[in-house]
């Protein structure tokens, strides 16, 4: 006779996380916990409307180190010329190998997609130029072309999916000033996209570069090494997430978003946005737009140019009260505060709010630094546990969203493995 098996564990709640809230006065739509949260949950997994690709930042050229379509690193040395041999990675057959891809699939993709005939002349035409013309002759300039490049490939390839880009946060009327939108705009139509003129008006392209700078989101490319040790991180192409871009802002953020391009998935350019800590049902749901480590000066700075707002978060109201420091000895503060404020980990149970609140006083959020802020050099990546297990068991792994480290046990100084920077595994 077989005896009974135990029943199975119950499944984690399967109601979805997230709610969507119209609008918050002053703060537009948000996103917030529709139930209680885990730490390291999956809020979200996203998939991108539309991606371009960054510039080198060696030659300011767009880098052929990234499959054109989807942005996996390449294997280096793999031959370039359209006559390789057999094994060689397929390029573009219109622009002279500038462009190549990971595979078939990929190449197939693009030239339906992200890299139609008309994009391949467009973005070829601005890599032969050079050096653009003032006011386009920056790294922002190129950027910018190649997003709206994608854009209206976007707009002839898929109407319903530029109707969602166009729902986004982002007017004509939020550019400091006209200009670069403007000779944006008739540099694209120099360029002559394939669709109707009249539908692209310069208010339009002005509008599509808003959406693009205040929701963007940057993909990295692999995390180098610097020769001093600390950790070297550029951005290999940039994707607009129409479910994520609903997230608000907050320095000290309790959701954050990871990416893993170079993954085996062949869906390796979602992203996916994971809860850092416990969350309480209706609180909302904000990650960081940039790494937590920067000055309250640079995050303001930052946020009222590029995003149209001043932050007053919890953080914020607190940094605006400290007396005038320098920026770097600002950032010293963060590191200082990160390693010596054991005390503050064991409100860890209270959960970041009684936390924050009880921290020193100079310096509330030292908890959030201490616990939550990879303490590698140069990083500022955040931390979140790994997803829980089936059983909803949190757990005790958490990975960097910029280096990809992972950190392993719930004291930030036991790396597990003994090593000073507390990184027990690269991702
Ligand atoms: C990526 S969108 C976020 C979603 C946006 N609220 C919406 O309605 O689509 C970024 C914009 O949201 C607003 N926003 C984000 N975080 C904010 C905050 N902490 N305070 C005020 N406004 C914020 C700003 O208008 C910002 O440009």
């Amino acid at each position: 006779m077989h005896s009974s098996l135990p029943p199975p564990p119950p499944p984690p709640s399967a109601a979805t996380p997230i709610r969507v809230v119209p609008d918050i006065p002053g703060r537009g739509r948000a996103l917030v916990a529709a139930r209680a949260i885990k730490p390291g949950e999956v809020l979200l997994t996203d998939s991108p409307l539309l991606l371009y690709p960054a510039l080198d930042s060696a030659d300011g050229s767009f880098s052929s180190s990234f499959c054109g379509h989807c942005y996996r690193t390449l294997a280096a040395g793999v031959p370039r010329s359209p006559l390789a041999s057999v094994g060689a990675l397929p390029l573009c057959p219109g622009c002279s190998g500038q462009v190549r891809f990971c595979g078939e699939p990929c190449r197939a993709m693009a030239l339906l997609s992200s890299h139609t005939p008309w994009a391949c002349r467009a973005l070829s035409m601005i890599r032969s130029a050079g050096r653009l013309p003032p006011p386009l002759d920056g790294a922002e300039g190129r950027s910018q072309v190649a997003f709206l490049v994608a854009a209206y490939n976007l707009a002839a390839a898929s109407p319903e999916d530029f109707r969602r880009l166009l729902s986004l946060q982002g007017d004509a009327g939020d550019h400091a000033s006209p200009e670069l939108p403007l000779a944006l705009h008739s540099l694209m139509g120099s360029i002559s996209p394939p669709l109707d003129p009249a539908g692209f008006s310069p208010e339009l392209t002005a509008a599509l570069l808003s959406k693009d700078r205040m929701n963007a989101f940057g993909l990295m490319e692999p995390a180098g090494v610097g020769s001093g040790g600390e950790v070297e991180k550029r951005v290999r192409a940039y994707g607009i997430y129409p479910n994520a871009s609903l997230f608000n802002h907050d320095c000290l953020p309790n959701a954050c978003r990871f990416d893993y391009v170079d993954g085996g998935s062949d869906r390796n350019t979602e992203i996916i946005v994971r809860a850092i800590h416990e969350i309480p049902e209706g609180r909302e749901l904000c990650l960081s737009y940039f790494p937590v480590n920067w000055t309250f000066k640079e995050r303001q700075k930052r946020l009222l140019e590029d995003y149209g707002f001043s932050c007053a978060c919890d953080r914020c109201l607190v940094e605006k009260g400290w007396k005038e420091q320098d920026e770097e000895e600002e950032k010293e503060d963060h590191k200082v505060a990160s390693m010596e404020d054991e005390e503050a980990e064991d409100d860890e149970d209270e959960g970041m709010e009684g936390v924050v609140e009880e921290g020193d006083g100079d310096f509330p959020h030292a908890y959030f630094f201490v616990r939550f802020m990879c303490q590698r050099e140069n990083c500022g990546g955040t931390l979140a546990p790994l997803p829980p297990s089936p059983q909803g068991v949190t757990s005790g792994v958490m990975e960097c969203n910029a280096c990809g480290g992972l950190r392993k046990g719930d004291d930030p100084c036991d790396d597990g493995g003994g090593e000073d920077d507390g990184i027990v595994v690269d991702g």
